[in-house]
This record gives structure tokens, sequence and C-alpha cells, in this order.
């Protein structure tokens, strides 16, 4: 099984530049989580800041124990050897073949003969569908067979982890479908946990079983991928469905006077960006039938029906439909209860009085509850430790 990443208080600036602070959030073990968020958040600076190529000013990274902010450069070097990483180009080297590519990290960090490299390589070449492929140079090859190429790369030491920075960059939306597809099959096969970095929304609403999103610096928020899929909060809607309306402005967030101005352009009949309204939680995608079954997406159902009551009424009536009849039996949830209960609170209980953990979900406007989530930019500042998981029982939980 791959191992849990767990982040607290991570922040990170450059000089006075302050590019994120206090991100905690759990990667739970060999499941596939997706980071969200404009350009410029610092998505890719948190894939480096895990591990270790940048170091974060404050906060911790822990993963198998060890907290790779403070841990000595040897444990760091050790840490390091549980990661692949596909990074936007492949990163390959243009004068080896794929062949020489893959094996690289093989002849740089191991003592295994050619012999058994071989059987590596050609293994992890046929896993990422380059069979036949090993002699071109990156050169000859599509951008797509280069992203494989360069995953095929990151799988030969085994990793527990893989990080993937904008695999759809360079992709048409099919061959961003076809990879997404590997990542899935890549994730059944090896149990590995997998963070991806993108802004490509298909991608991010069908591949992966948690869904984060950073912006203004800070980590909006983070859990099951039907909280973020469900969210009425106005910087997610914007980013799902890529309209102009909303706080995410042209290079940096707008300022209420922007917001208003491009509101009354929008109010007379310009177009804000945008082909439909994209809403709700489409079906997840899932292994290549003849994959084995993803053991993370089993895991997955029994910690996500943990902490389902502390979820918001929208991604608790989502993840209850995406159950079979026998699940929702076997859990003891019916699709309409969630539902049924919130009306019967709201009733009975004047607004402003509702307490919390009694069973029933209090109303979140689309968000986690206020102990699992980032608070909102811009908002009220958190009280102390707000936005930290519950131990064992965060996204994180087992
Ligand atoms: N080594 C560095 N030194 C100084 N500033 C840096 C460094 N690396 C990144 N930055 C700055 O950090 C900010 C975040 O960059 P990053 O590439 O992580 O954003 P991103 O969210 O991945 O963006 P995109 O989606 O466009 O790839 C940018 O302002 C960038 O200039």
């Amino acid at each position: 099984m791959g191992a849990e990443v767990v982040i607290e208080g991570l922040t990170k600036s450059f000089g006075k530049q302050a590019i994120w602070r206090d991100v905690t959030l759990t990667l739970p073990p060999g499941e596939v989580s997706a980071m969200l968020g404009p350009s410029g958040t610092g998505k890719s600076v948190f894939l480096k800041s895990m591990i270790g190529l940048l170091k974060p000013d404050r906060g911790r990274c822990v993963i198998n124990g060890v907290d790779i902010v403070t841990c000595s450069e040897h444990k760091l070097y050790e840490i390091r050897k549980l990661f692949g990483v596909l990074f936007q180009d492949g990163a390959l080297f243009g004068s080896m073949n794929l062949y020489d590519n893959v094996a690289f990290p093989l002849r740089e960090h191991t003592k295994k003969s050619e012999t058994e490299i071989r059987r590596i390589v050609l293994e992890k070449l046929d896993m990422t569908g380059l069979n036949g492929a090993d002699k071109k140079l990156p050169g000859e090859i599509s951008g797509g067979m280069r992203k494989r190429a360069g995953l095929a790369r990151a799988l030969v030491l085994d990793p527990e982890i893989i990080l993937v920075d904008e695999p759809d960059s360079g992709l048409d939306p099919v061959r961003t479908t076809y990879i997404s597809q590997l990542f899935l099959d890549v994730n059944a096969q090896i149990d590995a946990t997998f963070l991806i970095v993108t802004h490509n929304i298909n991608l991010a609403r069908t591949v992966p079983d948690n869904l984060g999103m950073l912006f203004r610096k800070e980590l909006v928020m983070f859990g099951p991928r039907e909280v973020l899929l469900t969210s009425e909060e106005p910087v997610v809607k914007q980013f799902l469905n890529g309209k102009m309306q909303g706080p995410i402005g042209m290079s940096e967030e707008k300022d209420s006077a922007q917001i208003a101005a491009e509101q009354a352009m929008f109010d007379a009949g310009h177009h804000a960006g945008g082909v439909e309204d994209v809403s709700g939680v489409p079906p997840q995608m899932q292994p290549t039938p003849g994959v084995p079954t993803r053991m993370g997406a089993v895991r997955r159902k029994d910690r996500v029906m943990e902490i389902m009551h502390r979820l918001p009424p929208a991604a608790q009536e989502s993840i209850i439909a995406s159950l079979s009849p026998e699940e929702q039996h076997h859990y003891g949830v019916h699709p309409r209860r969630v539902a049924q209960a919130q009306q019967q609170v709201q009733q009975q209980v004047p607004a402003g009085m509702r307490p919390p953990g009694d069973g029933v979900p209090n109303q979140h406007h689309g968000q986690l509850p206020a102990d699992q989530v980032a608070r909102i930019p811009g908002g009220q500042p958190p009280r102390s430790g707000t936005h930290r998981m519950p131990p064992n029982n965060g996204p994180g939980g087992r």
C-alpha cells in the first residue's frame, strides 16, 4: 500500500513573496488526490516542497513517520526514493532513447544487473503502453508518449507516492483522458498514493478520489471529491466553470470594485465565458476491465462513510447515490434520509441555533465543516487549528 502523507501548517515564501501558508491536509494511502488552483497559486511549488526540492518556511510534511521539512539530508535522500514524479514535459533526457531514459534511475540508484534492469524497464514500458518504443528518442515521439515514458521512468523504483504535475499540459482532451485512465490503472496495479496537480476540469471531476484547491495563498478546501464538486463556494464554482464571473481575475484576485464593474457588464449581456453550467458529481472513471480492483477506492469507501456525518448535505447525498443498493444496506444509509433529516432540523430549530455534531449536518454552504478545512481566504481569521483535520478522522483518517 502507498504511503500516507500528512501535511500540517505548511508555509512557503520566496523572500517577501508568500506563496501559500498553513496548508494542512492528508493524502490517504493508495488513493488518488488532485489539487486545483489558478495559475501561479503555487501548485508546482507545493509538489517540489513535498519531495524536499524546496524547503518550506514552516510546517510539517510527514511520510512514514519522517518529517521531511526538518529531517537530515540522509533521511531525506531515503524518503525521496519513495516518490515517483511525473513532470509536465516528462523531463526526459533528449539524447537518450526511451529504454535508457527509463533505466536511468535504476542505474543511478541501484546495483541491479543489466538483465534485471532490462526486465524492469520492459515491464514498465509495457505497463504504460510503450511496447516496442524503447529505441525511440524523446524528440521522435508525441507529447502523450513522452508523458507515458516519464511515467514509466517514475515507476521503476516502485514508488509509494506518485506526484504528477499538470498531466494535460500540451495534450488534447482525448489524450488527457487516456493518460488519466493510465493513472487509475497504475494506481490499481501498485496501490501507490497519487497527487495530481491540474487545471483540467474533466480530469478533476472524473479521476480523483479527493480534491483540493489552492487560492489566494491558502488551501480553500481538501476532502472527498464530492465536497468540492458540490460546493457553492464562488471561487470553486468559477474555476469549475471557467467563467470570468467570480473572484478569480486575469492575473490575480479581483477587488470588489472590479467584481462589481464586471458584474454590471455580465448583467448587461456580456458573455462571461464557459459553455454550460458545470455542476454536480459525475461518475468516477474506473480501472480498465481486467485490471485489478483499486484497493485505495475500496478503503476510501469505509473511510468516507466514517466521516460522512461531518460532510455537507449535498456531498452526503452524492456519496450515498454513488453506492450500490447492497452498499447502502451495508452502511445503513438511504438516499433521501440525509435530505429529510436536514429538512426536519431546518423546520424545527431556528437558524443560528443549530447545534453542531448532532448527527445531522449543519449548513456549510457547500464547504467542509470548519474543523476539516482551511478558512476561505479573505474570510475571518481561523480559530487556532480550525483548518486541521480531526485526528484519524479527516480525509486521511483510517
Ligand atoms: N525557485 C523559485 N524562486 C522564486 N519564485 C518562485 C520559484 N519557483 C516558483 N516561484 C514563484 O512561485 C509562484 C507559484 O509558482 P508555481 O509554478 O508553483 O505556480 P502554479 O500554481 O504551479 O502555476 P501554473 O498553474 O501556471 O503552473 C510564482 O509566482 C513563481 O514565480
